[in-house]
């Protein structure tokens, strides 16, 4: 049985340290809950000496999330742990991480102070915060840039003192794996009491290699990894939590698993991303937006023939729907061939040489190829009538009335759900979620047949799409399914690449 790694998310301290990503308490709270869903074990929620408004976060925060454990951020100094236990006074379970900077530069030339002095105020601080918590985390910030008898001292007296975990972080994002993995190794091989607490890696990105460093630090014992979403943080950012579990998951070697939900990263990252007006680049590992499409030809017909040739992960496994092939003049035939069976036109030989020959020619005047341009050179060889199909509609009213509907555009099942004012409206309105055809519906009757109870329902409908109207009609027993039919039915005359946009 592996080892537990625990997950010490700090997107709403570390990474909100960032010019621009400020959040609101109302905000925080949002990211916290997801955080918790996502399956972090400790929660860094802010600094509450900083300001008022951090600490009514970290209270709040308190309140709102009961599984991880809530941490909060002070400096060595008694004023800060008393306002950080403070702000904890709700946690169901509350951490206070108190440290001090370790490093010759930040002794001398920040604290203005000596190593002797500096072991003291550690130790003074971590006894001080005991007194509010029984879960107290040391930083010993700058460790990277520190001198490793020094760092095993004061990590062997803030242990002494009670802390429970001993964090080491490379602030300024200095150190190679190696050397950063040497600090980890060298405590747990050096500080005789370093069983009672656990190690946790805190990295920066300074030089691209937070996440290397942190897996290093992994195995070489620590057993926390402190990280943000997306990666965000000071100047280059922190370690990215979606790049550390995933690494350890795809490498089994690492003797460690970790509780993450993994299908709700990429939620979790879209979330963060726009609370805090922070794009994520569009290479970046794991949850960017090119991390699964593949553009070149002969990836493209690599992974069409198996997924694995091209990609390590499975894209479900972080909560990405699917890997895309993107059209590009580099594409071959395989994935020319791809786009167009899910459009339903099925070539091959001389045919798709043909199509591929004028695709080719478009794919060198414009970047990418949608699907509106593939309609525009195969539009002579589809059938256009029965190009969308309702394949599935279920609908329920348990107070608020839901739809689900289940459609097949060309050869592709969609899937989508909507509420509404009645159930005719929340199928319609799940059914042009999957088309998107932006249509207006401009006539909508609906004629019993006979009047009884067990009547069939004759539906008729007019939707105008570019100032042109389209009729539909159908008749079933099931007055919802009768309209969904009608709706389609309407749908289906509007020529396909009218309403097809990418
Ligand atoms: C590596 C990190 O990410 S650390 C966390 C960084 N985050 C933040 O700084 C955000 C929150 N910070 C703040 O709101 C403010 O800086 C406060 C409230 C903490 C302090 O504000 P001020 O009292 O005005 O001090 P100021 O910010 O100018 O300077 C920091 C002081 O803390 C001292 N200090 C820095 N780190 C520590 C520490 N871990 N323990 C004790 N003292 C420290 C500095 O030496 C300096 O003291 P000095 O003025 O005696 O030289
Ligand atoms: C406060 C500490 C943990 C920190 O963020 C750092 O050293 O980078
Ligand atoms: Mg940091």
């Amino acid at each position: 049985m592996s080892e537990k790694l625990w997950i010490f998310d700090t997107t709403l301290r570390d990474g909100e340290q960032v010019p621009g990503c400020q959040l609101n308490t109302q905000e925080k709270i949002i990211v916290a809950k997801a955080l918790e869903e996502l399956g972090v074990d400790i929660i860094e929620a802010g600094f509450p000496i900083s300001s008022p408004g951090d600490f009514n976060s970290v209270q709040e925060i308190s309140k709102a999330v009961s599984n991880p454990i809530i941490c909060a951020l002070s400096r060595a100094v008694e004023k800060d742990i008393e306002v950080a236990a403070a702000a904890l006074k709700y946690a169901k379970k509350g951490r206070i991480h108190t440290g001090i900077g370790v490093s010759p530069y930040h002794i001398q030339y920040k604290l203005r102070s000596t190593p002797e002095e500096i072991i003291r105020r550690g130790v003074a601080a971590v006894k001080f915060a005991k007194q509010f918590v029984e879960d107290v985390e040391f930083y010993a910030e700058d460790a990277g840039r520190s001198e490793p008898d020094f760092l095993c001292k004061i990590i062997e007296e803030v242990i002494k003192a009670g802390a429970t975990v001993v964090n080491i972080p490379d602030t300024t994002g200095y150190c190679l794996p190696e050397q950063y993995g040497g600090f980890i190794a060298n405590l747990k091989n050096r500080v005789p009491n370093i069983d009672k607490a656990i190690i946790a890696t805190h990295c920066h990105n300074d030089l691209g290699m937070a996440t290397a460093n942190t897996v290093a630090g992994v195995q070489n014992g620590a057993r926390q990894v402190e990280v943000t979403i997306n990666g965000i943080g000071e100047r280059a950012g922190n370690t990215s939590m979606e790049e550390v579990v995933m690494a350890i998951k795809c490498h089994q070697s690492i003797p460690v698993h970790t509780d993450i939900v993994t299908q709700k990263i990429y939620q979790t990252s879209r979330l963060v991303s726009k609370l805090m007006n922070m794009p994520v680049q569009p290479n970046k590992a794991i949850v960017g937006r090119n991390a699964f499409a593949h553009s070149s030809g002969i990836h493209q017909d690599g992974v069409l023939k198996h997924r694995e040739n091209y990609e390590i992960i499975d894209p479900k496994e972080v909560g990405v729907e699917e890997s895309s092939i993107v059209l590009t003049a580099r594409s071959g035939r395989a994935a020319l061939k791809h786009h167009l069976d899910a459009l339903g036109v099925e070539l091959e030989g001389e045919e798709l040489r043909k199509v591929y020959e004028e695709f080719l020619l478009l794919a060198d005047s414009k970047r990418d190829i949608g699907r509106k341009d593939l309609l525009e050179l195969v539009g002579k060889y589809m059938d256009e009538s029965n190009f969308i199909e309702l394949e599935e509609v279920t609908y329920s009213s348990n107070g608020e009335i839901n739809a689900q509907v289940k459609v097949k555009i060309g050869n592709e099942s969609h899937e989508a759900s909507a509420s509404g004012v009645g159930p005719v409206d929340a199928v319609l309105t799940a059914i042009e979620k999957v088309v998107q055809p932006q249509v207006d519906l401009e006539e909508f009757l609906i004629q019993a047949m006979t009047h009884g109870s067990n009547d069939v329902a004759k539906v008729h409908m007019r939707v105008i799409k570019s100032d042109k109207p389209y009729y539909g009609f159908a008749s079933n027993q099931d007055i919802v399914l009768a309209s969904a039919q009608a709706f389609v039915d309407a749908l289906n005359k509007i020529p396909v690449k009218e309403y097809v946009t990418a």
